[in-house]
């Protein structure tokens, strides 16, 4: 049977309200969005959460928020929680991503408690991990993704039921602007690496998706590989078109 793979994208701190809804209009407009072969996932930052989320209840697209606190509620200002990341619509929390672990002192430690918290609530954790260039540069890659792998996962209560974590292997010196995407063959052996290490933790293998300068280039070849379980794409998204040709180019090669 094919995969059925989670292509989406972040829009970080990208779009007004207008700019949401003509994205949106869009993805609906597409068969793509139903996601018979693909899941699709959007991320829009905070301001759009509940706008996206209305405009896209019910078109198979799951919404998620770029980040949510490890308490439900308290005086943690210009935090939400993942209580109100649900109430908003929100199906999903990204969690840790390299640019709030570089600019914002996000931390293993800090990635454990909300990635716990956001299973805590029913939302599917996505937690981004990856090695630095100093990291690739020095062969530490593996131990890197092996530390951040095992915290993140440290405190989930796997005993809830639907308790669901998505991890995206992204390089930090593959991202953004500048950004050199991994190799296919290489990001996905480190996939494999990651997979197995979640199987011997959990017991079951996790998703693990690739994200770092995906684009029309080379996201076919990414996504065929056998243990990259989809994309998790920036810049190349940020245009519903641009979006939705690389969904079209991967659910067509996957049959
Ligand atoms: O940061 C990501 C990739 O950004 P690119 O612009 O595609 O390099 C990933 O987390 C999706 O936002």
């Amino acid at each position: 049977m094919p995969k059925r793979p989670w292509v989406g994208t972040s829009w970080k701190m990208n779009k007004t309200l207008a700019e949401a809804d003509a994205f949106c209009a869009a993805l609906k407009a597409s068969p793509l969005a139903a996601g018979e072969k693909a899941q699709l996932f959007v991320i829009p930052p905070f301001t759009a959460l509940s706008r996206v989320a209305e405009s896209l209840s019910g078109s198979g697209v799951v919404v998620g928020a770029q980040n949510a606190h490890w308490e439900d509620a308290g005086a943690w200002t210009g935090e939400i929680s993942p209580l109100q990341v649900k109430d908003a619509g929100g199906r999903l929390v990204e969690i840790g991503h390299s640019e709030r672990r570089t600019h914002f002192g996000e931390t293993d430690a800090t990635v454990a408690l909300r990635t716990a918290a956001a299973v805590r609530n029913g939302l599917v954790a996505l937690v981004c991990i990856g090695d630095t260039a100093e990291e690739f540069a020095g062969g530490h890659t593996a131990a890197a993704l092996k530390r951040q792998t095992e915290a993140a996962l440290s405190k989930v209560d796997w005993t809830l039921p639907g308790a669901t974590v998505i991890l995206a292997y992204e390089p930090v010196w593959s991202i953004g602007e500048g950004g050199t995407p991994a190799e296919p063959g290489f990001a996905d052996e480190r996939h494999a690496e990651i997979k197995a290490l979640t199987e011997s933790l959990l017991g079951r293998s996790l998703p693990v998706l690739y994200g770092g300068s995906v684009n029309p280039g080379n996201a076919v070849d990414l996504a065929t590989r056998p243990h990259i379980d989809g994309l998790f794409i920036g810049r190349s998204a940020w245009q519903p078109e641009g979006y939705l040709g690389i969904v079209a180019d991967v659910v067509a090669a996957l049959g």
